[in-house]
């Protein structure tokens, strides 16, 4: 097989590790970068015995991510090894079914939840409440002068906020002053009713849901893997053994992987059947009420229906997961999402989205942070814009409001898009030709079935592209300095991906992301603390992130 890819160049991989220790010492990312400059837009990479084609050229990135719709593996092939129904349960949610029908449908239900404009504004709500929830936190940290490691700090933020939209209830992430909550253990969730987030039946669902996404989430770092993750790398051909032995002889990691995912679907189980009830219920007083009395019917309908917007002792009635049960109501037998199906959906929905957000939140500040000339004309235009909470002036008012969720803000989309170019949540993508060979020209034909990575952020940083890429300059994304200041090429740019399999999040990141932004300047600035660390590092795991954290300090506005 291997002399298949000789028309490749590409760096000298040791037997059986191939260039692991290269990517482990310089980070993938870093790593990939490097590659690049030496070997040009089309290489192989070892990674075990496994071998990558790796793509960063623009055009080609393009042509691969538009005609080749599938991803090489399941997650579960890839940093663990889950089984049985939850191996097949995770190989049908939307970031790895492979194409087809299944994908289809999978797309269709996030689309209806958090692409149309009006679903997507459905959200707004419950991403303020969280904000406003974080706020005291700041506020706690400018008065006080502590630093604030905000990579953490803001994945508490958003893990409530995704959660919130995907779930429909309170994560419990933090109590109302701000701070964060400690974490309940995997398997709580049977309390004793009282507080926020517990549902009909006493349980405090939200508490129960993080403890167990948390769960799923460390268990996907690598560093977490099962022992039979590395001997899939080193031994490939030996997959099949590798996982009937994690099914009959788990380790310690294993067994905690498959028992957080077991949680999710128990705890998402209860609020399906909660949320179920409370319809019903809702349903039942509206029809009561009906008969003879058009207008007190219609007062009990919007009374009822607000508890599914009550988040707290509620499930909100606009989450993705209600929308998902609500859209399987009509359509046809076979298109039906069933409740397994729900359930994956929904940790899928959080765990593409919480970590993403939050750390392109915390690269934004940081680039802020290093950047006074750039903070403060995204001051200016917020405050022409929307104003500062509590001060006069020519700004329109509370919230980042609009069409889709935020009022023209043109610096701020620049400051936004110049931030996921030079430190980008997610580095590449990957895609497999699951059904034929792929000929990329030059006599170099990728075999069905190869490993392709697209080198995204190799391109996002090439001078050809680029001038001066190292730099941070929002203007590039201006009108007024788009032409000289780069790309070339339309595809030089792809923080969220391109073609059919783009993130289908993409609108609805943006959307948190600028509203947290827009409501943290409104109110705050932030500098680096004497304890970051410079140049920053950062490392690639399932996302691209700050590897020592982002350490500021924070001052409110006068
Ligand atoms: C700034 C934050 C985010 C970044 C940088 C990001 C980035 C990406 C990237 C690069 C891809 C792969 C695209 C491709 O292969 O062409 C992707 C796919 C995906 N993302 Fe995001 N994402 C973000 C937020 C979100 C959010 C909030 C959600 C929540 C729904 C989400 C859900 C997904 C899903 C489900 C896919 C798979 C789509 C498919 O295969 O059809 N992402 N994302």
């Amino acid at each position: 097989m291997r002399w298949r890819f000789r028309r490749f160049p590409g760096p000298f991989g040791l037997p059986f590790l191939g260039n692991l220790p290269g990517i482990l010492e310089h980070d993938l990312t870093a790593y990939t970068a490097t590659c690049a400059r030496k070997y040009g837009g089309v290489f192989k990479m070892w990674f075990g015995n496994t071998v990558w084609v790796v793509l960063a050229e623009p055009e080609l990135i393009r042509r691969v991510a538009f005609k080749l719709l599938s991803r090489p593996y399941s997650p579960a092939s890839a940093v663990h090894m889950l089984t049985g129904e939850q191996y097949s349960l995770d190989s049908k949610t939307l970031v790895f079914v492979k194409s087809g029908a299944d994908w289809r449908n999978a797309r269709r239900s996030f689309e209806t939840s958090i692409v149309h404009p009006s679903s997507l504004l459905s959200h707004l709500p419950a991403v303020h409440r969280c904000i406003a929830r974080f706020l005291p936190r700041l506020r706690r940290h400018a008065a006080a002068g502590e630093p604030l490691e905000l990579s953490a700090a803001l994945a508490d933020l958003t893990l409530a906020a995704v959660g919130e939209c995907a779930y429909g209830v309170d994560f419990r992430t933090m109590a109302e002053d701000g701070s964060a909550l400690p974490a309940a253990p995997l398997g709580s969730g049977s309390g004793s009713g009282s507080g926020s987030g517990s549902g009909p039946d006493g349980e405090n669902v939200g508490a129960a849901l993080l403890a167990a996404v948390r769960s799923c989430f460390d268990c996907l770092d690598m560093n977490n893997a099962t022992v039979y993750v590395p001997l899939k790398y080193i031994f490939p051909s030996l997959t099949p053994l590798w996982a009937w032995m994690a099914e009959r002889f788990p380790d310690a990691a294993q067994r905690r992987h498959m028992a957080a995912r077991a949680a999710v679907a128990s705890v998402s189980r209860r609020l399906m059947a909660q949320w179920q009830a409370s319809k019903a219920a809702a349903t039942a007083t509206a029809n009561g009420n009906g008969n003879g009395n058009g207008a007190a019917a219609n007062g009990d309908a919007a009374a009822a229906g607000a508890a599914f917007r009550e988040v707290g002792g509620g499930i909100a009635g606009s989450s993705f997961m209600a929308a998902m049960m609500e859209g399987r109501r009509g359509g046809r037998e076979e298109d039906r999402l069933t409740d397994d199906l729900v359930i994956a959906q929904c940790l899928t929905f959080l765990l593409a989205g919480f970590e993403t957000t939050a750390v392109t939140i915390t690269f934004t500040i940081f680039l802020l942070a290093t950047h006074p000339e750039v903070e403060a004309r995204l001051l200016a235009e917020l405050d022409e814009h929307l104003g500062r909470p509590g001060v006069e002036g020519k700004g329109k008012g509370e919230g980042a409001t609009g069409d889709d969720g935020a009022p023209p803000l043109p610096y701020m989309d620049a400051v936004l898009k110049e931030s996921m170019r030079l430190l980008p949540a997610a580095t590449a993508l990957i895609r497999d030709p699951l059904h034929e060979d792929l000929d990329l020209g030059g006599g170099r034909v990728v075999p069905k079935g190869t490993f392709i990575f697209l080198a995204t952020q190799a391109v996002q940083q090439d001078p050809t592209q680029w001038p001066e890429p190292e730099r941070f300059l929002p203007e590039r994304f201006l009108p007024v300095g788009g032409g000289k200041l780069g790309p070339t090429h339309p595809a030089a740019w792809a923080p969220f991906g391109m073609g059919p399999r783009m993130c289908v999040g993409n609108k609805f990141a943006t959307m948190v992301s600028k509203t947290v932004l827009c409501e943290l300047y409104r109110r705050f600035t932030f500098r680096l603390h004497p304890r970051q660390r410079l140049p920053l590092r950062t490392r690639t795991a399932l996302t691209h992130g700050p590897r020592d954290g982002v350490w500021v300090t924070v001052a409110e506005r006068g």
